[in-house]
């Protein structure tokens, strides 16, 4: 792609208005260096400088930072047929999401929505509630008493067994270890990859290469296994997503093939693992390192629940925990930054975007902006209990994304992390152990470098 660094002019037309770009380019690299050096803090100070819509080169890719309401409403929801997932970045891990619901665009994207929706509704996903409860208890329940550890790898075991056992009703006991090495490879992988701006095909024999595709089979492996269990055991009775894949017809009315079987379950199980790990993690982090608003907490959790289990009805009485996972989501976005590419020329807010710019949509920027929020680099939960979500300007709040393209697991998430949360603070609390104050590290996801290190105090309500 070429960029015009002249305002181009169409024939008896008016100029060609783009948005202001940074000064700080150099030749040919534009402010690549700049933002690549500081994923985090570069945006946030590019936006304040230049504006809502700031269009940046990335080594002669016209990239523009969305952040304005009107256009983001314009990009995600009016016109989001003519914005697709970028395929610059997408190309780079075709081999492990194919044309699962989250890469895929267009007529196959739009099938494939209406097939998955019904399973990821709120009254669908309600539920799996005394599932989610019982796995986080068995989790905190292994958990030596005082002991120092790193939470993020416990709460990514866990979230790995709720998302298999409510989206595949497989136990995979025995594979999860299996799963669980191959997934951490994969997102290792997967953050290289992203960072990376060449294109270095998989059959290239890099010793990185070899082991991406090898953790790819593995979970390949794994999923292949519970199709054909499934295919033996049948699907009558069964209501869980994979079981509807197996039964669900394609646009041309035939069977769904086994590889778009395979894409769409390993999408899930990717997308629906580590962005809900984080998000708890996240939130044991502030918590840890806030005892007053945990000790809050707690005192909710056990007015509201005593010693018994929690369940979905108890979702609208726990506000205080559901406004840690809010607090927590805004100010460590799990989904920190993603993009699209304009498939065709276009206006946003009167400046000209041309097919192929790369759009930036970054939560990380709006969920630290001062015009939406109050003191927003201060963890404060209480803020989410007096209709906050409700004033938010829309898009002001994007942990989901946004539009027809919004996160499908966006309510099982919340359950999920709302209840194991309850869970876990029933039996103890959290003491912060860290050296230090934990910096989120800007991959595909926002990751706790170093982990989270915390002791977990037994006592209180269990
Ligand atoms: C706190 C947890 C989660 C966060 C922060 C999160 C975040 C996101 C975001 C930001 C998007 C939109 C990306 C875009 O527009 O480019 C998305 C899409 C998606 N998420 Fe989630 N997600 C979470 C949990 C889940 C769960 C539990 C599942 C499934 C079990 C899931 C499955 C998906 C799928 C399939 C898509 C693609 C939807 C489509 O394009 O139609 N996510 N997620």
């Amino acid at each position: 792609m070429k960029l015009s660094r002249k305002r181009d002019r169409q024939p008896d037309a008016r100029p060609r208005r783009f948005p202001p770009r940074p000064s700080d380019g150099l030749p040919l690299l534009g402010s690549l260096p700049a933002f690549a050096g500081d994923q985090l803090g570069y945006p946030i100070a590019a936006t304040r400088k230049y504006g809502d819509i700031v269009d940046m080169n990335l080594a002669g890719w016209r990239t523009w930072l969305v952040s304005d309401m009107d256009a983001l409403e314009q990009i995600l929801v009016r016109d989001h047929n003519k914005f697709i997932k970028p395929p610059l970045i997408w190309r780079q891990i075709t081999a492990v999401f194919g044309k699962g619901l989250l890469s895929s665009d267009g007529n196959l994207w739009q099938h494939q929505r209406r097939l998955a929706a019904p399973h990821f509704t709120p009254r669908r996903v309600q539920d799996y509630d005394a599932l989610i409860v019982s796995l986080a208890r068995k989790a905190v329940d292994r958990w030596q008493d005082d002991t120092t550890f790193d939470i993020h790898p416990h709460m990514m075991n866990l979230m790995l067994r709720i998302v298999t056992r409510t989206m595949f009703d497989a136990d995979a006991e025995s594979e999860v270890e299996i799963m669980e090495r191959a997934l951490n490879l994969l997102l290792e992988e997967m953050a290289h990859r992203f960072r990376r701006p060449l294109l270095i095909p998989d059959w290239v024999p890099l010793p990185s290469n070899r082991r991406y595709l090898k953790a790819i089979g593995e979970i390949d492996g794994v999923v292949d296994r519970l199709i054909q269990e499934r295919r033996k055991d049948g699907t009558e009775g069964r209501t869980d997503y994979l079981s509807a894949l197996m039964v669900a017809k394609d646009e041309d009315g035939q069977p769904l093939s086994d590889k778009q079987i395979r894409d769409e379950a390993v999408t899930v199980l990717l997308a629906g693992h580590e962005t809900t790990a984080l998000t708890m993690t996240w939130a044991f982090y502030l918590l840890a390192r806030h005892p007053e608003i945990q000790a809050k907490v707690i005192d909710e959790i056990a007015a509201e629940l005593g010693d018994r289990d929690a369940s979905n009805a108890d979702m609208p009485k726990l506000q205080l925990t559901q406004a840690v996972i809010l607090e927590s989501q805004r100010l460590y976005p799990a989904g920190w930054m993603f993009g699209r590419e304009a498939t065709e020329d276009c206006e946003i807010k009167g400046y000209f975007c041309p097919k192929g710019t790369q759009i930036l949509i970054a939560p990380w920027v709006l969920h630290r902006d001062p015009r939406h929020y109050e003191n927003p680099e201060a963890f404060r939960p209480e803020r989410w209990l007096d209709g906050l979500a409700q004033r938010l300007p829309r898009y002001a709040f994007l942990p989901f994304g946004g539009g027809p393209r919004i996160c499908i697991g966006n309510s099982l998430a919340m359950l999920e992390t709302t209840l194991s949360l309850a869970t876990i603070l029933q039996s103890g609390s959290l003491e912060w152990r860290g050296e230090r104050p934990v910096e989120p590290y800007p991959s595909a996801t926002l990751i706790p470098q170093g982990g989270v290190h915390v002791a977990f105090k037994r006592g209180r309500v269990r």
